[in-house]
């Protein structure tokens, strides 16, 4: 046979395959009847080009208002819009989480993220729930609080220099500074110097790559990665030899020297294989650990500050109550005295909502060797099925908050707060939810209060005020000025805002 024949049969092949799988897909697949995009229902690749696209959580809400609170989103995946479906699915213990989060491995190892054999989840996690336990957070607080002095540093510098400070810039790095000091004993000093941080945007386009290959696995089981190619052949190895660095480093200073999370992963035995922890093992933590614990707060507190210059009352009401708490910028420190400002909380907890870091939808499946079906939301859901509950779409449900898409602190403190708990997800919940939790507020209401205590701000003159919102025209997915817009993959890329600081009077 010619070549040309082999090309044609082969052509033939695949329009023939895609055929029958499609129309199974479409009429006999036992998803058939939920409602979603027909595209949806016939190939991964449309939640794979949305992720692409950075947008997976506005998709996901753009098809709950279309076609109601359940919705397939993949041939084999629903999304779920209700309190009842966070219950269900985040508190089953017979699901656990989906096996497609492996295509998100670099070195093929599993990663407290990635496991979900329940004995080596449950392992990792304890030595993560280590690292920042209440006591390591104790004495983790003066690093942290010398990388919010630092962050100090650098806004008084742009104060200074610049016409206006753009926050994703600083509040970036301190982000990646604390958590790098955290899992390693060593900062990577971003916020000074600029060696490192070509990593901030490696990191996010491998991400994006994540993200993409989490919609559709077939994209990197069939080997074609072409992204991961681009990525490794670049930067890709400049930044695996910057973490081989900092571990290598923090070899050499001795395990027992500090007690973080390098210490105790290293000190620990695999508990299927009983053999040590490898580095390719920790370095699958690591590549983890800087988006999860970096991205994550720099997405938080920047949507904070959008928010606050917005609204002036709430400005004005959370700047009143850190200040009339603390006497000085440096009395602020964790303890009774940050945990009574419960209007913080409440404003922390009202950008969480609207712009959630992790804003997509968080996987769930049978075990295989678990054939009985489940229930959703009082939908019966067969084995092989992919669940879950997008962040976004849930934390926009007008059925939990009134007015979705306003800022409004006060709702935390309402009497009919009922199931608005149950759907608030910003750090997931049950046995996967965030181990980062607790650090996570800790580190950005230290972070908002001590730059309240020094500083009065407010939005950047004329269009650098916009940076960070939607584009103000209606229609559009990215429409709403006044809504801080984040760039979904997996934890989320953010711009802005840009505000004017002032030094306060005294
Ligand atoms: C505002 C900040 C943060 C948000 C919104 C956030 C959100 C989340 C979410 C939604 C998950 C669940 C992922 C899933 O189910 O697939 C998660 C997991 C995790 N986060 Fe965070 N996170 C934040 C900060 C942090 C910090 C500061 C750390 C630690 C340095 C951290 C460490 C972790 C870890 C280790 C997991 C994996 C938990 C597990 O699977 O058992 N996070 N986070």
């Amino acid at each position: 046979m010619e070549y040309w024949d082999v090309l044609q049969w082969t052509i033939a092949a695949a329009i023939l395959r895609c055929i029958v799988v499609w129309s199974y897909r479409a009429t006999l697949h036992p998803l058939r009847k939920f409602p979603g995009p027909v595209l949806a229902s016939l190939t991964e690749w449309y939640g794979a080009y949305h992720a692409f696209c950075l947008r997976v959580h506005l998709t996901a809400y753009d098809n709950h208002q279309r076609y109601g609170n359940v919705v397939r989103s993949a041939p084999n995946k629903l999304i779920f819009n209700t309190a009842q479906a966070v219950t269900d699915i985040y508190h089953n213990e017979r699901l656990i989480k989906a096996r497609d989060y492996m295509v998100t491995s670099i070195t093929g190892n599993y990663s407290v993220f990635t496991a979900h054999d329940k004995r080596v989840h449950s392992h990792k996690r304890k030595l993560v729930g280590k690292a920042i336990s209440e006591k390591s957070m104790r004495e983790f607080e003066p690093i942290m609080v010398h990388h919010v002095n630092v962050l100090m540093q650098q806004l008084e510098w742009s104060r200074q220099n610049e016409a206006f400070t753009d926050m994703t810039t600083y509040i970036k790095r301190f982000g990646f500074d604390v958590v790098s000091d955290l899992g390693f004993g060593e900062s990577l000093n971003l916020q000074t110097d600029p060696k490192y941080r070509f990593i901030m945007w490696w990191m996010q386009i491998f991400e994006v790559r994540n993200n993409t290959a989490l919609q559709a696995p077939t994209f990197v089981w069939t080997g074609v990665d072409i992204p991961l190619f681009f990525l490794k052949l670049f930067r890709g190895n400049k930044f695996l030899q910057m973490i081989q660095g900092l571990t290598n480093r923090r070899q050499e200073r001795g395990i027992k020297s500090r007690d973080d999370f390098f210490a105790y992963m290293m000190d620990s035995k695999n508990p299927i294989t009983g053999k040590d922890t490898s580095m390719k093992e920790f370095l699958e933590e690591a590549l983890f650990f800087f988006p999860a614990g970096g991205d994550t707060i720099s997405g938080a507190l920047c949507a904070l500050f959008f928010y606050l210059s917005r609204n002036p009352k709430c400005y004005r009401k959370v700047t009143e109550e850190i200040r009339t708490t603390f006497e000085t910028e440096a009395d602020v420190c964790s303890g009774s005295k940050l945990s009574s400002c419960k209007y913080l909380r409440a404003c922390l907890d009202e950008s969480l909502r609207l712009a959630s870091p992790v804003a997509g939808t968080l996987w769930r499946e049978l075990p295989s060797t678990d054939n009985a079906p489940f229930i959703v939301d009082g939908h019966v859901i067969p084995k092989g099925t992919l669940v879950g509950v997008n962040t976004y779409s849930i934390h926009h449900n007008p059925d939990y908050y009134p007015d979705p898409f306003t800022f409004k602190p006060e709702r935390w403190f309402s009497d009919k707060q009922g199931d608005m708990y149950t759907a608030f997800i910003p750090f997931s919940t049950g046995s996967r939810s965030c181990a980062g939790k607790a650090m996570a507020y800790m580190e950005a209401s230290i972070a908002l209060s001590r730059i309240l205590m020094k500083y009065e701000f407010e939005s950047a003159d004329g269009t650098k005020r916009n940076v960070g919102g939607g584009s103000g025209r209606s229609g559009e997915r990215r429409g709403r000025r006044e809504e801080y817009q984040i760039y979904d993959h997996f934890s989320s890329s953010h711009f802005g805002p840009n505000l004017r600081l002032r030094l306060r009077n005294m």
